[in-house]
């Protein structure tokens, strides 16, 4: 592999012929032809279960594909499959949405985790952070290498991430690195910071494949974009010959979408009883948190990464433990000392973590949707299972969770977007729920899933429901939400009503 390396013809990219790969009898890639350009960044899209992850898996040797697949990179073919360590060898890196940093750990120990610098036997610790602080510089960001990552801003770890990922091995630069959905959960100016850190690491010569559902971010941050839907690539193209969101959004989608949020046809009505009353919530950061939904209202809350909105969902459900102030469901008091209480009292939440929190990944997607009501199918103490089953499918046929008519398939095995959709849809079929609080509820999404799960969280506050959407996505607050809340420093700082919370930007938070 490296006599290989040295043949390289620098310039040449990562190119990729014919990539196919099946699941059993499943083929979700189909002769994938593409071309990572060094120095250049690709936005890599496609709806929920196109194919993306699976391609990058491939170039990560975790899944093998299909025979009759080549690929080249700077001019020397690389044997297929890859394994993780052939695909490490070839200098190809990846930043997972999560990014994988150890929060308690300094920068210097996440960057050089598993290859520590030694001389003498002892670890350097002085030639380590001379090193972090020049890697990091490079990518733009000036930071004490032994601060503990749980201390940096979200932006600041996604760059400790990406420097951890394109300088393994000790590599001046990768020869590609890829970027899955970094931006999650961030904001403006936040994202801002990335995409310098993105370029930064481009101008050295890395080709970077950028996945991200933000059409916005595509526009702003790629040079190239493809698009691939049904495992198939169905644009290819510059970023600049392309004429704006909608463009994107039909290549993705195939179809025309003309809006992306859905009409509110519903208001709260005024002078109603609350049906979730929270005083004084305080604990884990978050200071003296009120707040009052009445029935069919939607109430957003935001703020900047470590604002305290993050805590919230999980201080109302008993998750983290309050200190004091009491949460109230139609006016009984509850003892949000546990998940189980709130749950049984009508609140129904859904963390923003999905994969440790929300559902059971190996478990299928038909129990995840009916584990939360269950006592719906009960005829004389026996489960009527052709009822649940005709549910789970009329529910994913709504939330059109792919691949559709098989409930029996493991969570685990759907992608990203599609568990999302399931999640939701587990919440949103529930009886008895009359306050539902969603915590980044569309992340990972595609357009068109982003507006049927907006339209379903519409129509359950129509019905009469109480809603929290706790989002870093400000447009999405502003065209469906009542009220937008924004906190600072863990407390509440500014309401946003009426026409107000439609003209909410990020800069609302900044100066909150
Ligand atoms: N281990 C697996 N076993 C069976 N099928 C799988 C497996 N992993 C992925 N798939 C299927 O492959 C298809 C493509 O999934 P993939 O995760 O690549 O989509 P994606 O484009 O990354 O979607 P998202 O935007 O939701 O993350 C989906 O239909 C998915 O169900």
């Amino acid at each position: 592999m490296t006599q290989r390396l040295d043949e390289r013809r620098p310039g040449g990219g990562i190119v990729l012929t014919n990539i196919s790969k099946t699941f059993v009898t499943n083929t979700v890639l189909h002769d994938v032809s593409l071309t990572f350009r060094p120095g250049t960044v690709t936005g890599v899209l496609g709806e929920n279960g196109a194919g993306k992850s699976t391609l990058f898996k491939v170039l990560a040797g975790i899944h093998e594909p299909d025979a009759g697949g080549r690929l080249e990179v700077d001019g020397v073919e690389a044997p297929l499959p890859l394994t993780p360590t052939s695909s490490a060898e070839l200098g190809f890196a990846f930043v997972h949405q999560d990014l994988g940093l150890a929060g308690s750990l300094s920068v210097t120990e996440n960057v050089f985790v598993g290859a520590m610098l030694r001389k003498h036997g002892l670890i350097d610790w002085k030639a380590q952070a001379a090193k972090v602080r020049e890697l990091l510089g490079r990518l733009g960001v000036d930071v004490d290498p032994s601060t503990p990552v749980q201390e940096l801003t979200q932006s600041e770890k996604a760059v400790v991430a990406i420097a951890r990922a394109i300088y393994a091995r000790g590599r001046a630069s990768s020869a590609l690195l890829v970027l899955d959905e970094p931006t999650a959960n961030l904001t403006g100016a936040e994202r801002d910071r990335l995409f310098d850190a993105m370029r930064a690491a481009a101008a050295t010569g890395t080709a970077i494949a950028f996945c991200t559902h933000r059409l916005d971010e595509v526009l702003t941050a790629t040079e190239q974009v493809i698009v691939l839907r049904d495992g198939r690539v169905v644009m290819d193209a510059p970023t600049s010959s392309i004429s704006g969101e909608k463009e994107l959004a039909r290549h993705i989608l195939g179809r025309d979408l003309d809006t992306y949020f859905p009409e509110r046809t519903s208001r709260a009505v005024d002078g109603a009883a609350p049906i979730l009353r929270v005083e004084d919530l305080t604990g884990a950061g978050v200071e003296g948190f009120s707040l009052e939904i009445r029935p069919g209202e939607i109430v957003g809350l935001t703020g900047l990464a470590g604002a305290g909105h993050d805590t919230v969902p999980d201080l109302i459900l008993g998750a983290v433990p309050a200190r004091r102030g009491t949460v109230k469901v139609d006016g009984r008091t509850i003892r949000a000392s546990s998940p189980t209480t709130t749950t049984t009292a009508g609140i129904a939440v859904l963390p923003a973590d999905r994969k440790r929190r929300s559902g059971i990944m190996s478990a299928s997607i038909a129990e995840n949707l009916t584990l939360a009501s269950l006592r719906r199918f009960a005829r004389r103490g026996l489960i009527d299972h052709r009822a649940e089953r005709s549910s789970v499918v009329a529910a994913m046929e709504h939330f059109d969770v792919r691949p559709l008519g098989d409930p029996d398939r493991a969570l685990q095995t759907l992608s990203g977007g599609n568990q999302q959709k399931v999640l939701i849809a587990k919440w949103a079929s529930r009886d008895g729920v009359k306050c539902l609080i969603l915590h980044e509820p569309t992340q990972g999404v595609d357009v068109g899933a982003k507006r049927t799960i907006l339209e379903h969280v519409a129509r359950m506050a129509a019905d009469g429901v109480a809603i929290l959407i706790v989002s870093s996505e400000h447009e999405e607050l502003s065209h469906l939400c009542d009220r937008v809340l924004i906190m600072r420093g863990g407390e509440l700082r500014r309401e946003m009503r009426g026409s107000g919370a439609k003209q909410i930007t990020e800069q609302c938070y900044v100066a909150a």
